[in-house]
């Protein structure tokens, strides 16, 4: 085996500081892009080497446009992470996908507007990198596979429009969205995605609806107390289902998906 397994774990709303290390050192990582959103943690778990970071900070300081996603995922590579599993609160924009829900991502729609979306702008390097699949079949099929096998119930694709925020959606942007097919709707998703493949790290976000945004005239509109709540209620789910599939990804040999990630990344290099 040419690469060892250690799994970076993005924490985001309602998951700002888990604190699922038994012993664990705190790394203050300085990047090329700047500060990540906060100290890296560093230790094991179920035997297998992790990081963990808050996407917004342990005291969910930073909001979705002021989040160094460059120098998270940097940070993440730097300490020697070949994979990323991030958790996201969002908001569903279909009757079957309930609030307490969890959808393993499979596409995205950028709506975003004000976003670093490149780590390849520090040299006079062009690089047009394929993002289809966005998130990593293979790092998918293993979280669907231990959710069922723990009885925990997922949706095993879905879409996710993001959007710039901090603002959430109005109902006709909402229903626009909803037309589109799109099956949930977040602010951070991208470009955190699209970094994790520029750096060669296989990625997957095992999102969870927690509210109907505000399409849906039988309930209450969003707001970030109610998507916090629903989180919290839920969050057993993702924090078992994460300590679960870890050994799970340990367990698989990766040099065949890794390589060809970093063939991909070469070949996207615009040469005359
Ligand atoms: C707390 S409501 C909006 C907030 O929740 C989601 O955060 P994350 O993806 O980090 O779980 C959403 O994207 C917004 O940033
Ligand atoms: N309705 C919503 N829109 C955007 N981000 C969200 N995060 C959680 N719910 C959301």
């Amino acid at each position: 085996m040419k690469y060892t397994v250690k799994i970076g774990i993005i924490g985001g709303s309602g998951l700002d500081d888990p604190n699922i290390f038994k012993d664990s050192t705190e790394q203050k990582i300085i990047t090329p892009y700047g500060d990540p959103s906060d100290s890296l943690i560093c230790g094991k778990l179920n035997g297998v080497d992790c990081v963990l970071l808050a996407r917004h900070g342990r005291k969910h300081s930073i909001s979705p446009t002021n989040i160094n996603y460059r120098a998270n995922i940097w940070a993440l590579k730097h300490l020697g992470c070949t994979h990323i599993i991030a958790s996201s609160a969002t908001g569903s924009l279909k009757e079957e996908i309930k609030p307490g829900d969890l959808v393993i991502l499979d596409s995205f729609i950028d709506m975003t507007k004000n976003r670093k979306l490149t780590m390849f702008d520090k040299d006079d390097k062009v690089v047009h990198l394929p993002i289809e699949p966005p998130f990593s079949p293979e790092l998918r099929s293993i979280i669907i596979e231990t959710a069922q096998s723990l009885g925990i119930h997922v949706h095993h694709t879905g879409t996710a429009v993001v959007i710039e925020g901090p603002r959430f959606s109005t109902k006709a942007e909402s229903n626009l969205y909803r037309l589109w097919n799109a099956d949930l709707v977040n602010m951070t998703l991208i470009p955190e995605v699209v970094l994790a493949k520029e750096a060669g790290l296989l990625y997957a976000t095992v999102a969870m609806a927690t509210d109907f945004d505000c399409w849906r005239e039988a309930t209450e509109k969003v707001n970030v107390a109610n998507v916090i709540k629903v989180f919290k209620e839920n969050v057993k789910k993702i924090t078992q289902l994460f300590i679960e599939v870890i050994p799970k990804i340990a367990e698989k040999h990766w040099d065949i998906e890794i390589d060809e990630l970093n063939c991909l990344i070469q070949e996207s290099v615009q040469s005359n």
